[in-house]
């Protein structure tokens, strides 16, 4: 089979530039598009050169529906108006869409969702394999300790460029644990303390937001309970962890039919 041709979105973003650089080392992926928005520095310039591998005789465009219709898939962590708008173009093309982007409103997923019906997506919060690994360990833990005896609290740290909260990541490691209790996480999640809050509920999954820096991303989870805690932590060092993955779940969700996958489905658990 020839090489996956991959557009790149917001190809000259943080992710954008790493996605880049991921497939340029991956086995059976080529870039063959790269997409930035209209009035964007980076257009016309070659994608190669902006991600330090030199030429790549890809240039930066603002059409992604010329670029998805000579792909067989696309790389996308922009932002959530641009996601749901690339799912529509996956759709129409009927191309794999990895979709890594977070902020996701009900209304965006949804639309997401109809998208799958025509094209194959893969979208997770988290793309490493250590994060997914970890959101089975916090289903495990939240099964095995009951509610009534351990408080589940996700603590999440990024860079200060971060525009939205709580991280995509915490949102899975949260209904992570909702899943391991048996319990729908919307209802149950408390994302926000402030002031007089009274005791906490018991069964409730908190979150804590941490910005600064350049953090790429570290998450917790902590079991608290009386007298004892446990904690079951990610911490990424690299972009190129997220970058790998969507490279992965692009070559394996070539050839199979539309859809909407997670992460867990291509690692196999
Ligand atoms: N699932 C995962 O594993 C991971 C997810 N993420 C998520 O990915 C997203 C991007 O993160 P990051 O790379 O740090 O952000 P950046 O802001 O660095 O990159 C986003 C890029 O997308 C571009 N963009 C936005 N809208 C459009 C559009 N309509 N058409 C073309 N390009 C567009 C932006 O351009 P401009 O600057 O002009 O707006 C920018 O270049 C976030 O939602 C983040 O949370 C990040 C890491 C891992
Ligand atoms: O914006 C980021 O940088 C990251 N976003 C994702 C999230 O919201 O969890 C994944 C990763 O932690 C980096």
């Amino acid at each position: 089979m020839s090489d996956m041709g991959l557009v790149v979105v917001g190809a000259a973003g943080r992710m954008g530039l790493a996605l880049v650089r991921a497939v340029h080392e991956a086995e059976g992926a080529r870039i063959v598009g790269a997409v930035e928005r209209k009035g964007s520095p980076a257009l016309g310039k070659d994608i190669g050169e902006l991600a330090g591998l030199g030429p790549s005789g890809v240039a930066v465009g603002d059409d992604p529906l010329a670029a998805f219709a000579t792909a067989d898939g696309v790389l996308d962590f922009t932002a959530p108006a641009a996601s749901v708008e690339f799912a529509g173009y996956a759709a129409q093309a009927r191309i794999v869409h990895v979709l890594g982007t977070t902020g996701l409103s009900a209304e965006d997923n949804a639309r997401i969702e109809a998208a799958a019906r025509h094209a194959t997506i893969v979208k997770s919060g988290n793309m490493s394999l250590g994060v997914n690994l970890l959101a089975l360990l916090v289903e495990q833990a939240a099964r095995a300790l009951e509610a009534k005896d351990f408080d589940i609290e996700v603590l999440e740290m990024h860079h200060r460029h971060k525009v939205d909260a709580p991280s995509g990541t915490a949102l899975l490691l949260g209904e992570a644990a909702a899943v391991g209790r048996g319990i729908s996480l919307s209802g149950n999640d408390v994302r926000v303390r402030d002031g007089h809050t009274g005791p906490r509920q018991t069964g409730s999954i908190g979150f804590a937001t941490l910005r600064g820096g350049s953090v790429p991303g570290d998450h917790s989870v902590i079991l608290a309970g009386n007298g004892e805690t446990i904690t079951l932590a990610h911490h990424a060092q690299d972009r190129a962890i997220f970058a790998r993955g969507a490279v992965k779940a692009a070559l394996w969700a070539r050839g199979r039919k539309p859809g909407l996958y997670s992460m867990r489905d291509v690692l196999g658990f």
